[in-house]
């Protein structure tokens, strides 16, 4: 089967390319996910090329559109860039809108059905930002918010695992259907991924399968849309943060000295490209004893805090590093849905609920 579509993508030429699809290794047999009906065609983009992308899409699945065996068909298209070039402040300072993206949309606009969309970020892995991101898009719903939640961490996706997903997600009319959960709609990478071939998403930067991940999802009518952005402030998440049209950005942040300089730099990203920070979260505040319920400052809490109220941000609040909030979301039921009357639950709500207000202020007024 993957040989019949390399045949059939060999005779495309995408319009500024010399060669055509597959000779030019833009499309390899690694491209091609096939999961029973569902295909998925990765197009690896050079940096260079100036193709128009719904035209080079739309020649794809013409070409691909007489074959019985595929019953839904998803066009990726991916750039890879490979040395990101290093963000410069005075041309990032204003945040484009009218200018177009690569894809020649608009950069930053507006996604049709979604009011808000708030970006959840960290400037290095491991801080616990996705559980948080997770957590607050389950809290935000809990205040009667209809919430959709885009993991957009291509390196290491998590929402499968932490909302304990294993369904693929339905591709209708070239549209992808979000996976419902817990009263939130979500998708990621990971939902698409083929397991024991993740080489379909290879590349350093996959900047526009991002991009068109949060506008092909059919996403229906979202007050909020919480994007669980990939680690670190590297050209992809700079990228997107140009690119989504963000309300605002929270910055997830443990309490040790090395994260928050890295949160810094977070800020600091999001600051060049005028996306106001909402807040820090300090993340694994206190360690609370599952046995004794005694709080004890391993880290050394406050410094998140502490670092907020220097750098003039605001600080949003403390989730404790405590066993249930990991049981919880290995277990794929966040503790926001799990034991909604914990104070964890609670913690999560309350930043919540200060989130909610810097998003509909108007709401909030009386
Ligand atoms: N407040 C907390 N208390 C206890 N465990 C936590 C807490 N927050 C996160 N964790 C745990 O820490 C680990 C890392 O969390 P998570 O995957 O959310 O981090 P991340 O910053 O998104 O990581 P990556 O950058 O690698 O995607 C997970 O096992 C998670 O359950």
């Amino acid at each position: 089967m993957k040989k019949i579509i390399l045949a059939r993508l060999s005779t495309i030429v995408p319009q500024g390319a010399r060669m055509d699809l597959v000779s030019s290794g833009m499309v390899t047999e690694n491209d091609i996910a096939i999961d029973g009906g569902r295909v998925v065609v990765s197009v690896n983009l050079p940096e260079r090329l100036e193709t128009d992308l719904d035209d080079l899409k739309g020649q794809i699945e013409e070409r691909l559109s007489g074959l019985d065996e595929i019953e839904n068909l998803l066009v990726v298209m991916t750039a890879e860039r490979p040395s990101p070039p290093p963000p410069e402040p005075p041309r990032l300072k204003k945040r484009p809108t009218e200018a177009p993206g690569r894809d020649m949309r608009p950069m930053s606009a507006a996604i049709p059905g979604i009011k808000t969309i708030i970006a959840v970020a960290s400037g290095k892995g491991g801080v616990g930002k996705s559980t948080t991101a997770v957590n607050l898009a389950l809290a935000l719903r809990s205040l009667g918010l209809k919430t959709g939640l885009l993991d957009a961490d291509i390196y290491g996706p998590s929402l499968p695992r932490l909302l304990n997903i294993t369904d693929r997600p339905e591709i209708r009319d070239d549209r992808v259907i979000p996976i419902e959960k817990y009263g939130i709609k979500t998708m990621s990478m990971g939902f698409l991924m083929e397991e024991d071939n993740p080489v379909i998403w290879r590349g350093p930067m996959i900047v526009t399968a991002l991009m068109q991940m949060s506008r092909e999802v059919d996403w229906g009518e979202l007050d909020v849309l919480v994007l669980d952005m990939p680690p670190g402030t590297g050209d992809a998440q700079l990228t997107m943060a140009q690119q989504v049209p963000l309300q605002g950005a929270v910055i997830v942040s443990t309490p040790q000295d090395l994260a928050l300089i890295d949160a810094r730099k977070g800020l600091k990203m999001f600051k060049n490209v005028d996306v106001p920070i909402f807040g820090i979260i300090e993340n694994m505040s206190v360690f609370i004893c599952p046995h004794c319920g005694k709080p004890s400052n391993i880290f050394g809490h406050g410094g998140a805090e502490a670092d907020a109220r220097k750098l003039g941000v605001p600080f949003l609040g403390a989730i404790p590093l405590h066993m249930e909030i990991r049981e919880t979301s290995d277990e794929g039921t966040p503790v926001v849905v799990a034991n909604p009357d914990s104070p964890h639950a609670a913690a999560y709500r309350k930043i919540a609920l200060n989130i909610a207000s810097r998003l509909f202020p108007e709401e909030d007024e009386d």
